[in-house]
Parts: structure tokens; sequence; C-alpha cells
């Protein structure tokens, strides 16, 4: 089937006071329909300028996006309304109109549809249902906090049922609780109602949580793309090494020893082979740190060690888990 979102070599220059400004630079992402797609960098990278080329809130200066199978820079700007209406968005700081209750923020983009009031009103009751707000429709959003005005939000976003919702830091403004809480809604979103969402954020951990796919902008430029658990297990550029080893117990790296990070998936655990290890090769090892995460709903683990100073039991140990089929991989202090 033909990806519902289709980016092809995209590029986007900005004309400023200061010069040109290559936000984007020869993009190309394909989403497939019901992706959870992430789309992470540093500040500055092009997320935002990305996923408003989606909608077509910016135009690209060069390339082509596609949303299910129409050709944005070559329809007339009905069919553009139209399928806006389509991708429906959320923001870090929410945007709700702060004069209207929470049932009539809900009720705003029926209305403006041609959906009749009363009509408007029962199914904004539904979406404030689906999003656990059953009992604040009268509330105003000041009255709320901020998950409950991220809820308001996302059941505004999805009412005239979007084939795709864009999230534009939608948690970066939450606690980590409440991010998890949002996170959980928007799976279940996803689940219950087919639609494609795509995630823009600087945290590695909202992709890890929600995200099937990944791609790492850095500079404007498309770094690396891939599954989440694939980039999580063996991360081949700088940019998306330096996201995936966030957390992990890198202030330990600074005496000039080796150190390398295996990656354990479901149906295997660390502490046999790490414990055979030491016993065939009788030399201790130090482990750094060890944590459980859960990518895409499955935990996986990592593990860091540093490996012993005399070279040849080190090379020899890599080899020994290797030819246990784990990834391994020295990491570099200077990712
Ligand atoms: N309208 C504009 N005019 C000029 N430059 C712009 C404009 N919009 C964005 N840029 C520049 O394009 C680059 C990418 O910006 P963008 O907002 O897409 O990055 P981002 O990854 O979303 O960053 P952040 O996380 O800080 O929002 C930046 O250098 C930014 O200054």
């Amino acid at each position: 089937m033909e990806p519902i979102i289709q980016i092809k070599n995209v590029s986007k220059t900005f004309e400023s006071k200061s010069g040109q400004v290559k936000a984007l630079q020869n993009i190309s992402i394909d989403i497939e329909k019901g992706d959870i797609f992430g789309m992470i960098g540093m500040s500055g990278a092009g997320k935002s300028t990305l996923v408003r080329c989606i909608n077509f809130l910016e135009r690209p200066t060069d390339g082509t996006v596609i949303i299910d199978g129409k050709d944005l820079g070559n329809i007339s700007n009905k069919e553009l309304r139209k399928t806006r209406m389509e991708i429906a968005m959320i923001f870090q700081h929410f945007n709700l109109l702060m004069q209207r209750t929470v049932i009539d923020n809900v009720c705003f983009p029926l209305e403006i549809a041609g959906v009749k009031k009363k009509e408007a009103k029962d199914r904004a009751r539904e979406l404030l249902k689906i999003v656990g707000l059953e009992n604040k429709e009268n509330a105003y959003p000041v009255q709320l906090s901020g998950g409950q005005k991220q809820r308001v939000a996302i059941a505004r976003a999805i009412a005239n049922n979007p084939k795709i919702l864009l999230c534009d830091e939608a948690t970066s403004a939450l606690d980590p609780e409440t991010t998890n809480s949002i996170l959980n809604l928007l799976k279940d979103i996803n689940k219950r109602f087919g639609i494609t969402i795509v995630v823009i954020t600087h945290e590695m951990k909202v992709i890890q949580e929600i995200c099937n796919k990944v791609a790492i902008l850095n500079n404007g430029k498309l770094a690396e793309t891939g599954y989440v658990k694939d980039i999580f297990t063996e991360p081949k550029t700088d940019e998306a090494k330096r996201l995936v080893y966030q957390g992990t117990s890198m202030t330990a790296l600074m005496n000039g020893q080796r150190f390398i990070r295996i990656v354990f998936g479901e149906q295997s655990s660390f502490e046999p082979v790490i414990g055979n290890m030491i016993l065939s090769f009788n030399t201790p090892i130090n482990i750094m740190g060890a944590d459980t995460r859960n990518i895409g709903g499955k935990a996986m683990g990592e593990m860091i060690l540093q490996l012993p100073e005399d070279e040849v039991i080190a090379e020899k140990m890599i080899t020994y888990l290797r030819n246990r089929k784990l990834v391994v991989e020295e990491v570099d202090l200077n990712v």
C-alpha cells in the first residue's frame, strides 16, 4: 500500500536579514498508515518546519509532499483545504480558546465543518469521554491542569476524524507522569481509530515510548531513519548514538578506558552471558550501568561494560559476545 505521507526530496530555505537559512535539505521520508512516526533532533534541526510542510502551512522550496495520494503542490486550493481537514495538529502550549468552555472548545471544529449544534454537542461529549474528561465539560481552560488541557486539545483535534495527527512537542510542557498518560492516550487513539500519528520531540524517551519508526534530523538534514528498535539496538550515525546514549551511565566515561554497549532483546537476558564470559576469561569486568527500556511496548535491556585494560582480552571479549549474536558496539566519548 502507498504510504499515507510521502515526503520526497523536500528542501526549505528561508530568506532572512542575515542571509539564507537552509532549514531543510533534501529530506525524503515515507510514513505508512497506522505508524506512530517520531521526528527528533536538537533545537533548530528543522523539525517544526518539516511538520509544517506536511500540511503545507509551510510550502517547501523544493520537493514534493504527497498525502494519501494527493500531491499538495499540485492540487487546487479547495482540495488543499479539504486535505488539511484530514490533518489535525496539537501543540506544546495546547492553543485552546480561553473564553470557551471545554465542551465548546471541542465543538469549535465541528461547528466550522457545519455540524449542527446538538449533534456537535453529542459528538463532543463522546470525545470528552474518550480522553477521560467527561466531568469537565463546563470548565474553562484556566481551571485545568496541563495534562487536562492537552486532553481537550486532543479531543478537539480528532473531532472531525482526521487521518493524520501531528503532535509538535505535545508533551514538552508536561511533567514525566502526565507525559506518560498523554502518550498512552495517543497510543490508544492510534489503535482504536487507526489515525497515523507524527510526533515531533527532542526527547528520545518519548520516541522510545510510543513510536514504531523515527527520523533523526540534524541541521536540516536527515541523519538516520528506520525502526526505533533497530536504531536503539545499533545506532549508526553520531546523531543517533548521541540520542540513544542519553541517560546511560556515560558520566563514567572520562578516564580513557574502553567501554562497550550491549543490547538485549526480549528473548535473552544479561546475566548468563556476562557471568559465563567472566568465568571463561577469568577476568573481572566493570558493569558501568544496566537499564531496561520500553521500546514500542517491548522490554529491551542495555548494559555498559568497561573492558579490561589488557587489549588482547578486551578484543576476545568483544568477539565472545558477538559470537553469541549480541550487538556490541564500542562507545566513543566524543560522540
Ligand atoms: N520563518 C522563518 N524565517 C527564517 N528562519 C526560520 C523560519 N522558521 C524557521 N527558521 C529557521 O529554520 C531552522 C529550523 O527551524 P525549526 O523551527 O524547524 O527547528 P526545530 O527543530 O523545530 O527547532 P525547535 O525545537 O527549537 O523548535 C532554524 O535555524 C530556524 O531559525
